[in-house]
């Protein structure tokens, strides 16, 4: 495994459990910002951190292998002199928090995973992804992106959070995102999930079209054992954006339980 050091930013108590958040291909770390300061004011002491090839974190040369992510992880808990943390992931985030539940368990005192996918094709469409951001840039891809993050009502009633989102997406390193579309491409942890031992809960978003729940978060939710599955209403792909009421109080909920 080769790690990178990823940019990161820790808010809250020193000595409060940590709780890391790892966000979806195409994001940065404020795609995380309606979470901190409700976990903070119950004692979390919250580490947001941008992906490899995203946001402030260096930007390797391809091609990224999940393993990579699950290193950068490891690097990032190991530099903050942290020996276990609870991670909430979603999408490419919860894809890392799967594979580091099942290699490298010791580490993970539970699993939060968000609109996410442990196989997500057809492979034939990241490539495609892949080629047109090498070709015309994360902006070419922005707009549908975020057609994909939000309900159409919910970007409708809030165009200045839609033009936020558009420009997170834009502002991303076209090399970055297009390794990490060819890291899903390969992407199959089905079979791993039922080595996962940490407590885990399966959060989607009932209108997200991307990592639909009855076609992504159920498989998962039933392969890990013990996992719980909720749907939240009126959400699509960043449900914990859309819905951060929602999302917040389910994953303070899980954290209170274990
Ligand atoms: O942008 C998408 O298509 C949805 C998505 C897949 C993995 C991820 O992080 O976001």
């Amino acid at each position: 495994m080769s790690a990178v050091r990823v940019h990161r930013v820790v808010e809250g108590p020193e000595d409060g459990p940590v709780v890391v958040f790892a966000g979806s291909l195409g994001s940065d770390l404020r795609m995380w910002e309606p979470q901190v300061a409700p976990l903070v004011e119950r004692g979390y002491r919250v580490v947001r951190y941008d992906a490899r090839g995203h946001g402030g974190s260096p930007v390797p040369p391809p091609p990224y292998r999940l393993e990579d992510l699950g290193a950068d992880f490891v690097a990032l808990l190991d530099d903050l002199g942290v020996e276990r943390a609870h991670l909430v992931g979603l999408s490419l985030g919860g894809m890392t928090g799967m594979w580091l539940g099942v290699h490298v368990p010791d580490r993970i005192a539970s699993l939060v995973l968000c609109c996410t996918s442990a196989k997500l094709g057809p492979p034939s469409m990241w490539v495609e992804r892949a080629r047109k951001v090498r070709a015309e840039g994360t902006a070419s891809i922005a707009e549908a992106g975020v057609g994909r993050w939000l309900t159409e009502p919910y970007a409708k009633s809030h165009p200045d959070v839609a033009e936020f989102l558009r420009a997170m997406i834009a502002a991303v390193p076209a090399e970055g995102y297009a390794a990490c579309c060819e890291l899903i491409e390969r992407m199959d942890q089905l079979d791993a999930l039922p080595k996962i031992s940490a407590p885990t809960l399966v959060i989607a978003g009932a209108d997200d079209r991307a990592t639909s729940p009855e076609e992504h978060a159920r498989p998962i939710a039933e392969a890990i054992p013990g996992a719980r599955l909720e749907v939240v209403a009126n959400a699509s792909h960043l449900g914990s954006y859309e819905r951060p009421a929602e999302f917040t109080r389910l994953i303070l909920d899980h954290l209170e339980r274990t």
